[in-house]
């Protein structure tokens, strides 16, 4: 099979599909790797990374579309790639079609078999290939959050872990997931008073079990929220219904309970989002005000460090990468029902339910023989 690679052109987006160990094991297992030129510079992967891993390096990202049978990305299909998107080719990426129907639109109009990384599941219950992204947002969650409560960024002038004398930054974590949980290791660690709520009591179990004490863990309901609003400084929204669009659990009349300059941080925002007032920013423009409270909603966050998280996706995405190329995805989702509930479109038609259900759309079942 020829497997394709081609840049990232989401703005700041300096990830790559591939890295150059990965490249190596398909051309290993017999299939031609095509790499567009510089894809994996931003990550610090040269050209000749690749072309030492066995991979052949092209100019244009029109070639790698035409020529390759599966196309392996990081961020959902930008307007101009799915332009180049046909029926009978394989498409393994992110996604995040819940919120976007103008992309829901174009996959299933183009007839190509897109599978999402963010719902392929595992045995124990996890999402394997949203995994390791969450690890890195949620770890960079914090720092992020410190950077927007600077002053000079409209923030309140609150540092994340105070000084003798002075209290800690009042950090509110909204999911205990692995956002959640990441999140709430690196606040910890810088210091600040950290509050964790989910909706699944094993969660919290697990969580005040492993954090022995550090971190106070609260079952997330509407009354509980309102009351760590009044006193949260950074507000990350962690929450996660797999595929489905992000249920909103701050609201705009919410915030004029908040201090002001606090920061409202959503991870969540590339499902939907949990805060009513967020929308999608970028790395480049990463933070608007609401009613004095500063929002960060960076869609792809680990983009900020892309050589860490090009690795980290590298790994965890391999061994399906591999399968779908080695059995086509029609076998490899046969043998592997947790490869199979990551196809969200397949020929026109739509395969996942949360993303049916989201945008009003019936979902159906593919032809596996
Ligand atoms: N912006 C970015 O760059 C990135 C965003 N994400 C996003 O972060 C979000 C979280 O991802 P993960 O932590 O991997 O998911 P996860 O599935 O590990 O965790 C989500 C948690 O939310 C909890 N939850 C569900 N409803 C809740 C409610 N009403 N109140 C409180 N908790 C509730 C669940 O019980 C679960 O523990 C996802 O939308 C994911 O796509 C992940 C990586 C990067
Ligand atoms: C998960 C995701 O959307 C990202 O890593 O950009
Ligand atoms: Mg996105």
């Amino acid at each position: 099979m020829r497997i394709g690679c081609p840049t990232e052109i989401k703005p700041q987006e300096y990830r790559v599909g591939l890295t150059p160990n990965a490249a190596r094991e398909a051309v290993d297992h017999g299939h031609e790797v095509l790499i567009q030129t510089d894809a994996g510079l931003g990550a610090g992967f040269t050209d000749a990374d690749y072309t030492a891993a066995g991979a052949a390096v092209v100019d244009t990202a029109e070639e790698i579309f035409a020529r390759s049978d599966l196309i392996v990305k990081v961020k959902e299909p930008q307007a101009a790639e799915r332009a180049h998107l046909r029926e009978g080719q394989v498409l393994f990426t992110y996604l995040h079609l819940a919120p976007d129907p103008d992309q829901t639109r174009d996959l299933l109009a183009c007839g190509v078999t897109a599978i999402a990384y963010e719902t392929v599941t595992d045995a124990a219950g996890g999402l394997p290939l949203l995994a390791p992204m969450s690890e890195v947002a949620g770890r960079l969650a914090p720092q992020m959050g410190a950077w927007a409560l600077q002053k000079a960024n409209g923030g309140r002038g609150t540092l994340m872990g105070g000084v003798p004398g002075v209290g800690p930054a009042e950090v509110v974590v909204i999911g205990g997931g692995v956002v959640g949980t990441h999140a709430a290791r690196v606040a910890a660690g810088m210091g600040a008073d950290v509050t964790v709520l989910d909706r699944s009591l094993p969660r919290l179990r697990y969580l005040d079990d492993v954090f022995g004490g550090r971190i106070r863990t609260v079952y997330s309901s509407g009354g509980a929220l309102a009351r760590l609003l009044d006193q949260a400084d950074l507000v990350v929204g962690a929450v996660l219904i797999p595929g489905a669009e992000t249920p909103r659990l701050v609201h705009r009349a919410d915030l004029a309970r908040m201090k002001s300059g606090a920061v409202l941080l959503d991870v969540a925002i590339d499902q939907g989002g949990c805060f009513e007032t967020s929308h999608p920013t970028t790395h480049e423009d990463p933070i608007f005000a609401v009613d004095g409270i500063v929002h960060y909603c960076v869609a792809n966050m680990p983009g900020a460090v892309p050589r860490t998280a090009t690795i980290a996706l590298g790994n965890a995405t391999m061994p399906y990468m591999l399968a779908l190329a080695d059995k086509g995805w029609r076998q490899a989702c046969t043998d592997d029902p947790h490869l199979l509930a990551g196809l969200n479109t397949h020929a026109g038609l739509l395969t996942n339910d949360a993303v049916g259900r989201a945008q009003g759309i019936e979902a159906r079942s593919p032809r596996m023989t």
